[in-house]
């Protein structure tokens, strides 16, 4: 089965604080004035006297190019090193001028050796790495600055080793700083969060600008995919063993088969049970059993029931109320499979981890080698994977559909509905393709369920609309936070002076 390309971008986004203060400009000498200027007419060409149009001034002055400038005297500025450095030879430090080549005792790495706009005007903590403020190791590893020119030096006071200032800033002293990588800002405004990209600008390219090879950017997914695969596995194991195990994030989970092997029953008789009569008592008691809890948060229940009754619908919650869950507990309900479309692969395997051990799971991913989705695609057909996620490129690709026609699909969930809407502000083409229509014609899909956290009305009638969902199945709710607290005081006038 051929593999999707792009599931693996992140276009997730924070939002970026706005900087009222516009980091400060690089110093460049002002253009000089445009001066007007008659164009000689082409040979061949309609001669039109034409006086000189403010455009092309305009234009000249856009492109910042002195019209007519008198030549450079090159000599000059051949001499120019020793006018700029006389003066400042004294100093305990080095400055270096842009486009000027680098003196010999000028580590490749020093800062000041950089050119300007390598550091973000905006504070980033992002941007230089940790090592760089450990300055007691990393001084031993540093070489020791080259010898001065004996012709030109002027004898240096003998280091005092007590006095080196080690807090390395722009300004370098004796020793020279340890290697720093740093990435040029374009735009110096970025602030410290993940830009938005809602355009696929520079998604597939490096830090360095180039283009990433296909083969990088899949080994970036691969390995995320197989520590996720490792971590399963070993769960499993354990999980089989019996006894207790150490996550990743350094829970102990404690672990006793008999306590899995009697939970199943349970849980299987409480899945037949809710299948005969999905009532609010037998699904409030298959979420104890499959989570441990003891109530439905608000929405919830509402779309659990009406994916249980077969009607498509849109579902907004903010994020952490537990949309998972909806689309979980039908899963297990249902008897074909869920199809759940995901933006990104790091998602999907989130999702993944978080399923409960009643359901099993599988993903089609652009990372997976031929084998792995061979491996997925016999399980599938062997009806032993209930929950499948997918990315939106799926639908593109013909195995992937063969391979589907010939299963039942209960339930098609739209993770990040939103970004199938042109109107949202993290719309993924790919997500385009997400139209009831061709889901019904190529799928037989019936029942949709669309999720997001974020949607305006415009977004929600978009969403809607492309899935068929009725405007009467939107259950939309807003959760109150205990942990915000608004507060409005009132205090004086002020008399301003
Ligand atoms: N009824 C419930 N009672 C208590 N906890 C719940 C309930 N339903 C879900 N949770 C828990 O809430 C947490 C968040 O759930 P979930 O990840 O499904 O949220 P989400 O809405 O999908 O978030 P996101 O928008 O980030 O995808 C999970 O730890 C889940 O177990």
């Amino acid at each position: 089965m051929e593999s999707d390309s792009d599931s693996g971008g992140s276009h997730v986004s924070a939002t970026p604080p706005r900087n009222s203060k516009q980091p400060p400009k690089q110093f460049r000498p002002a253009p000089p004035p445009p001066l007007p200027l008659r164009q000689p007419p082409r040979a061949g060409s309609k001669t039109r006297n034409k006086t000189p149009t403010s455009s092309s001034a305009a234009a000249a002055s856009r492109s910042n190019k002195p019209l007519e400038q008198p030549p450079l005297d090159r000599k000059n500025d051949d001499d120019a090193p020793a006018v700029y450095s006389a003066p400042l030879s004294n100093l305990p430090f080095q400055i270096c001028y842009q486009n000027r080549p680098i003196s010999s005792s000028s580590s490749s790495h020093s800062i000041e050796a950089l050119p300007a706009g390598y550091f973000s005007k905006s504070a980033s903590f992002s941007k230089i790495r940790r090592t760089s403020l450990n300055f007691e190791s990393l001084d031993e590893s540093c070489p020791p600055p080259p010898p001065p020119d004996s012709s030109t030096a002027v004898p240096a006071p003998k280091p005092n080793n007590n006095n080196i200032r080690k807090n390395i800033n722009l300004i370098r002293a004796e020793a020279p700083p340890p290697p720093v990588k740093l990435r040029k800002c374009s735009g110096g405004s970025e602030g410290n969060f993940v830009k938005l990209n809602t355009n696929y600008k520079n998604k597939f390219l490096n830090r360095k600008g180039m283009r990433k090879s296909s083969s990088s950017y899949a080994s970036n997914n691969r390995r995320l995919y197989r520590r996720s695969k490792r971590k399963l596995k070993a769960d499993s194991e354990a999980a089989e063993a019996g006894g207790s195990l150490c996550d990743e994030e350094g829970l102990v989970t404690e672990i006793t088969q008999q306590k899995a092997e009697n939970g199943g029953e349970l849980i299987e008789e409480a899945v037949s049970a809710a299948r005969g009569e999905p009532s609010d008592e037998n699904l409030v008691r298959l979420l104890s059993l499959m989570y441990g809890y003891s109530s439905f948060r608000n929405g919830q229940l509402e779309a659990i029931r009406m994916v249980l009754d077969g009607k498509s619908a849109m579902l907004v919650l903010p994020t952490g109320a537990g949309k998972s869950l909806c689309y979980q507990i039908p899963a297990v309900i249902l008897p074909g499979i869920t199809l759940v479309v995901s933006p990104l692969v790091a998602l999907m395997i989130d999702q993944l981890k978080q399923l409960p051990a009643a359901i099993q799971g599988g993903l089609f991913c652009s990372s997976q080698t031929p084998q792995e989705v061979e491996e997925t695609t016999k399980l599938l057909q062997q009806r032993a994977i209930k929950v499948l996620f997918v990315s939106p490129e799926r639908f593109l690709n013909a195995d992937f559909l063969s391979v589907l026609s010939s299963i039942h699909v209960s339930l098609l969930v739209v993770d990040e509905a939103h970004c199938i809407s042109e109107w949202s502000h993290n719309f993924r083409p790919s997500y385009m393709r997400l139209r009831a229509s061709l889901l019904r014609a190529k799928l037989s899909i019936g029942c949709i369920l669309a999720m997001t956290a974020t949607a305006t009305t415009t977004t929600l009638n978009a969403v809607m609309s492309a899935l068929d969902i009725p405007s009467t199945n939107l259950i939309q709710k807003e959760q109150l936070r205990d942990n915000l607290q608004l507060s409005v005081s009132f205090s004086k006038n002020r008399q301003v002076s």
